[in-house]
């Protein structure tokens, strides 16, 4: 579904990703890690096209990045950022509807009634009691469901979530994961996401793409990546990696220095 091959960025002559080489399957749950400045946002944005790269190419679903118009690119692929709601004003339930976007026409309407899908979608993010309230009045975490909700009604094929679960306690975050992974399994959406959280990243991923310095380090399953050497190379700090004892995946724990 994503093919990213030979890809180059620099910004200021300064190269912040290089040699950047892997393929996402469809269906596939693809996770981005590495440390602060490692440049997983900057992948993130040269994915969804919001920024140029200087060599190499993206191809989604066989076809170059820049070939897509703008919204076969919205129908292609949706962006979790909360960056990306509107400013003030709005309420929920009409920024969702603004995710419908790439399939109106320029009067704003489309073919099919998207009412049903957006009532199932606030449904699934327990958004209906705040539907009818104002964005501005939101918590980060009322907010990061509602633009995880905008990117659903988008329904893409690639869903690209960047920091998806900041702002969000533990058990939002399980909760948000989980959503993400049940809608992946009845809509066959391919998903990439950026975790700093790597228990989070191992058990959600089916494999993981891990950066140091803008570049890439390793491609592979949690357990090939979540290995105790290869994060004290990369983050500078050695911790105790675990199995999980029920779902049998590596976990870690952080140790205290001193
Ligand atoms: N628009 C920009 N102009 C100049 N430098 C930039 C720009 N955006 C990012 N950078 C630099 O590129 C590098 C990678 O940044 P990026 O945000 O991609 O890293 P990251 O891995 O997402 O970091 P974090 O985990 O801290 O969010 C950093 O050194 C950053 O300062």
């Amino acid at each position: 579904m994503i093919q990213v091959s030979g890809l180059h960025k620099s910004y200021n002559q300064t190269p912040v990703l290089q040699d950047i080489q892997f393929s996402v399957s469809k269906g596939e749950f693809f996770g981005i890690i590495g440390p602060n400045g490692s440049g997983k946002s900057t992948l993130c944005k040269l994915i969804s096209g919001v920024v140029g790269m200087d060599q190499g190419e993206i191809r989604l679903d066989g076809k170059l990045l820049t070939r897509y118009s703008r919204k076969e690119l919205a129908r292609m692929l949706a962006v979790l950022e909360q960056e990306a709601l509107p400013p003030v004003g709005f309420l929920v339930r009409e920024v969702l509807e603004m995710g419908r976007f790439p399939y109106q026409n320029w009067l704003g309407e489309e073919a099919l009634d998207p009412t049903p899908l957006i009532d199932e979608i606030i449904h699934m993010l327990n958004l209906s009691e705040l539907e009818q309230r104002s964005l501005d009045h939101l918590s980060g975490g009322e907010k990061q469901r509602v633009a995880l909700g905008k990117a659903l009604v988008q329904k893409p094929m690639v869903l690209l979530l960047d920091e998806p679960t900041t702002y969000l306690d533990i058990g939002y975050q399980i909760q948000l994961m989980d959503i993400v992974r049940s809608w992946q399994k009845t809509t066959q959406v391919t998903v990439v996401a950026v975790l700093h959280d790597l228990n989070l990243a191992s058990l959600y991923c089916d494999r993981i793409l891990m950066l140091h310095k803008g570049r890439q380090v390793s491609v592979g399953s949690p357990e090939e990546i979540l290995r105790s050497s290869l994060i004290e190379d990369v983050y500078g700090t050695r911790p105790i990696v675990l199995e999980h004892p029920v779902h049998h995946l590596p976990q870690i724990m952080l140790q205290a220095g001193g």
